[in-house]
């Protein structure tokens, strides 16, 4: 089965055209270089409303089969950052430990990093993470995830992903 991987930029003003979108294409060439997986992008931009957001999600998850879904924006302190809520509304499990070590990561690059509220959950055979707004967050924060991803997707029973071992290697402790 085709390995869909959903790329959600959650944006006001990239959502109306105020400016271009570069972290959800951002996103799409980290993951290129990542994986040697054949995969195929389900990309959207919307507004920081949480019960869209939380349709996309879920749409991306049990409609698109996405076993990974990648959002940017909407983690911080704002009125209208509603990210985590949305994510954790639609998740059956928190996975904690993602946004913890992304925000350890880029604190060593930002003191704001610790205003993002960035997290990570499941939804039935989904891994949904959050990454902040910034272009410049997405390696960052996806570099310092990836390794555990692939075996997290193994625990939901999705495919088997495979990376480029010389830019992130997977780490399983049980090889399939
Ligand atoms: N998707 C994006 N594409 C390009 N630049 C972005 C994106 N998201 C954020 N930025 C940049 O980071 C800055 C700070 O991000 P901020 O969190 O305020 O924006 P946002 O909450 O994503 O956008 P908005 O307020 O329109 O919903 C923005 O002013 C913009 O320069
Ligand atoms: N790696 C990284 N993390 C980062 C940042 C950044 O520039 N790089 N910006 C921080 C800032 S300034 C904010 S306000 C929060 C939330 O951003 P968001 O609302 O766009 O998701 O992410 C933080 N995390």
């Amino acid at each position: 089965m085709e390995i869909r991987i959903g790329i959600l930029t959650i944006s006001d003003r990239a959502s109306q055209g105020i400016y271009e979108d570069k972290s959800g294409p951002a996103i799409a060439q980290c993951l290129r270089e990542m994986l040697s997986s054949e995969w195929r992008e389900v990309y959207r931009v919307i507004p920081d409303e949480q019960p869209l957001i939380e349709e996309n999600l879920k749409d991306l998850a049990d409609i698109m089969h996405c076993c990974l879904i990648v959002t940017t924006g909407g983690t911080g302190p704002a009125k209208r950052d509603v990210t985590p809520e949305a994510t954790r509304a639609v998740c059956e499990k928190e996975m904690e430990g993602f946004g913890e070590l992304m925000r350890a990561i880029s604190l060593k690059s930002v003191p704001t990093a610790i205003l993002s509220r960035q997290t990570a959950g499941i939804r039935g055979n989904s891994l949904i993470v959050n990454l902040p707004g910034k272009p410049t967050a997405i390696r960052e924060c996806l570099m310092a995830v990836m390794p555990a991803v692939p075996y997290c997707i193994d625990l939901l029973e999705g495919p088997f992903l495979t990376t480029h071992e010389a830019v992130v290697a997977a780490f399983r402790p049980r090889p399939k």
